[in-house]
Formats: C-alpha cells, sequence, structure tokens
C-alpha cells in the first residue's frame, strides 16, 4: 500500500478541504455525498464500492438504495429492487437532516425508480443549473452483459435524470445506447462527447476503459464548448471490476469538496488510474479494482 507521496499526489490545484480534514474538532461537518445506487454481493461495484471511495476521499457517503443484487465475479444471478417511495425516502431524510453537498447515481434498476429519484432530488436541491452538483452515471448494464434496467429505463434517464445532471459519465456501451454513436477509436469521443450533450446535462464525460487496442487509456470532458482529454496510461490488468463506479464516486467526492467539475474530473481519472493499477484477483473471474492503495498505513508498533 502506498501511503501519500509526491508519486500520488493528486494533480492540479488543492480541494477547499483536505481529506479527511474535520477542522480537528468533533463539532465540524466534514463534506458529504449521495450515492443512490444498488448494493453488489461482491462488494466490487455498487454501492460499496462508492462508500469506500468516498471514505478514502475524506468524504461522508450517505446512501439510497435502490436494489440488492446477487453477484459475484461470474455475473448478477438476480436481484429485488426497493420500492421507488423508499429508495426517494432515503434521499429526502439524508438531505434533510445532514445535507448534502454532491450526489451521484449507479444502478436505478427502473423506470418507476428513475421517476422517484428526479422527484426527490429536485426537491432536495441536488441537480439543475444552480442545484448541489449531481453525477449521473448511467449505469445501463453489468460488465458480464447483465441488464441493470430495461427500455423504459432507458426512456426515464433521458426525459427525467439527464437534464439535471451536472455531468454524464458513460462509458463506450452506453454512449451507443444513448446515441447510437459507435466509439471504437479516440477520434470518435468527440463526436459522442456532442451527442451526449444535447441530452441535457452540463458535462460529459465519456470513459475509455473499454477501448482495450488503444494502448493508452484518456478520457473525454466536454463542457459544450471545450474538449479536455483526461490522459492515463491503460494499465496491464484483467481485474477492472467497478472502475467506472470508482471512477464516478471519486469525482464525486471532489465536487464535494468544493472542486470545480474539471478539477473534479481530473481527480476522478487520477483516483481511478491508481485503483486499476493496484487491482488484485479475486473469484473465477473479473476482480476488484483497489482503494486499499488510499487507505493510510498503521503505525510501526
Ligand atoms: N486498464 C485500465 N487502465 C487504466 N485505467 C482504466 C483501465 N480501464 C478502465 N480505466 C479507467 O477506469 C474508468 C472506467 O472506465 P470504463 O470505460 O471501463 O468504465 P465502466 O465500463 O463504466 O467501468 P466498470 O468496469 O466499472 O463497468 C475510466 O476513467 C477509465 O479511464
Ligand atoms: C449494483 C451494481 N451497480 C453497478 C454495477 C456496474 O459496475 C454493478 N455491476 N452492480
Amino acid at each position: 500500500m502506498a501511503g501519500t507521496s509526491a508519486h500520488n499526489a493528486p494533480p492540479g490545484p488543492k480541494a477547499r478541504r483536505p481529506v479527511g480534514d474535520t477542522g480537528g474538532m468533533s463539532d465540524t461537518r466534514p463534506p458529504s455525498a449521495l450515492t443512490i445506487a444498488g448494493s453488489d454481493s461482491g462488494g466490487a461495484a455498487g454501492l460499496e464500492a462508492d462508500l469506500r471511495t468516498f471514505l478514502t476521499c475524506g468524504v461522508h457517503g450517505l446512501v439510497a438504495v435502490t436494489a440488492v443484487t446477487v453477484q459475484n465475479t461470474l455475473g448478477v444471478h438476480d436481484r429485488s429492487d426497493i420500492p421507488p417511495h423508499i429508495v426517494a425516502g432515503q434521499i429526502e431524510a439524508v438531505a434533510a437532516d445532514m445535507g448534502v453537498d454532491a450526489a451521484k447515481t449507479g444502478m436505478l434498476a427502473s423506470a418507476g425508480i428513475i421517476e422517484a429519484v428526479a422527484e426527490a432530488c429536485e426537491r432536495a436541491g441536488i441537480g439543475g443549473a444552480a442545484g448541489i452538483p449531481f453525477v449521473v452515471d448511467p449505469v445501463a448494464a453489468s460488465m458480464h452483459g447483465h441488464p441493470l434496467f430495461d427500455h423504459a429505463g432507458l426512456d426515464a434517464l433521458r426525459r427525467f435524470l439527464l437534464p439535471m445532471a451536472t455531468i454524464l459519465t458513460p462509458n463506450l456501451d452506453e454512449v451507443r445506447l444513448l446515441t447510437g454513436i459507435e466509439v471504437t477509436r479516440r477520434s470518435q469521443m468527440r463526436d459522442a462527447a456532442v451527442a451526449l450533450r444535447e441530452l441535457g446535462p452540463t458535462y460529459v464525460l465519456v470513459k475509455s476503459g473499454h477501448l482495450t487496442d488503444d494502448p493508452e487509456c484518456v478520457d473525454l470532458l466536454f463542457d459544450g464548448t471545450v474538449f479536455t482529454e483526461l490522459p492515463g496510461p491503460r494499465h496491464d490488468t484483467p481485474h477492472t471490476h467497478g472502475a467506472g463506479d470508482a471512477m464516478a464516486s471519486a469525482l464525486t467526492s471532489g465536487l464535494a469538496r468544493g472542486m470545480s467539475v474539471q478539477d473534479a474530473a481530473r481527480f476522478g481519472k487520477w483516483y481511478v488510474s491508481n485503483a486499476v493499477r493496484h487491482s488484485y484477483p479475486m473469484g473465477a473471474k473479473v476482480g476488484p479494482v483497489s482503494a486499499f492503495w488510499r487507505v493510510a498505513e498503521e503505525p510501526e508498533d
């Protein structure tokens, strides 16, 4: 495990509040981030990944559970969706009492849940032009190809959630589902970003993990005018389960800590690149990305 060093210090300007900063006083509230996501029993993706990332990025994690999946490295074997009013209730309860500095979505399971999430977020002041930063990760399927919502879900996502998003973070399968654009080369990511932004989000971040022939792993951020490449090496490992969730939740953590969207996106890319670099085998197939690299080392004695 690596501690903090020049090598793994985050790039770009410093966040307003450093990791774990509570002002040194027990009555000072740390930044908080809300994940609206499903549970992965394998602990690699879903809300488990998000909470772990929030913690290691110095942010208190809040949760609205959307579904429980029966999942391991072989696939998603079963699931039970949470009733939409319970999902909305979780969002409203934590927003009203504890306060949300940034929010993100993961698996949203159904059109009914998506509509309830959009309404609850609107009531809580999450998303929209002047609202609390809202990261929409349009998780459509698990990495094994198991759908995590259906066509009605896709329509509801377009209709209710994309116009509220501060930033949309699709992988290349989700780009195809949302726009019909097939991205097979890095140069095609710009057209995809333009088409995605027309669906309503303020920023778009197109993730490049699936371009496996590309020797680098360069994500693309677009704000409607400027394209910003987020460069990084492509680490040679089969174990990338949860990379998308780690990227989106680190980005959300950056926003909760007061970073600009540009800086939070760079922070997210830096975080996930290290998480993939330290990923590990576990189970029969694709193992999880790591958060251990970010955990403080224990004292010698
Ligand atoms: N082999 C790799 N080396 C370095 N970074 C990677 C690698 N694979 C993915 N990433 C990074 O991880 C993030 C997630 O990318 P990807 O396109 O795989 O998303 P995803 O398909 O949503 O992820 P998941 O595997 O969780 O479903 C991106 O920031 C991407 O740049
Ligand atoms: C619960 C859950 N959320 C998201 C993903 C996608 O990584 C997954 N496999 N499982």
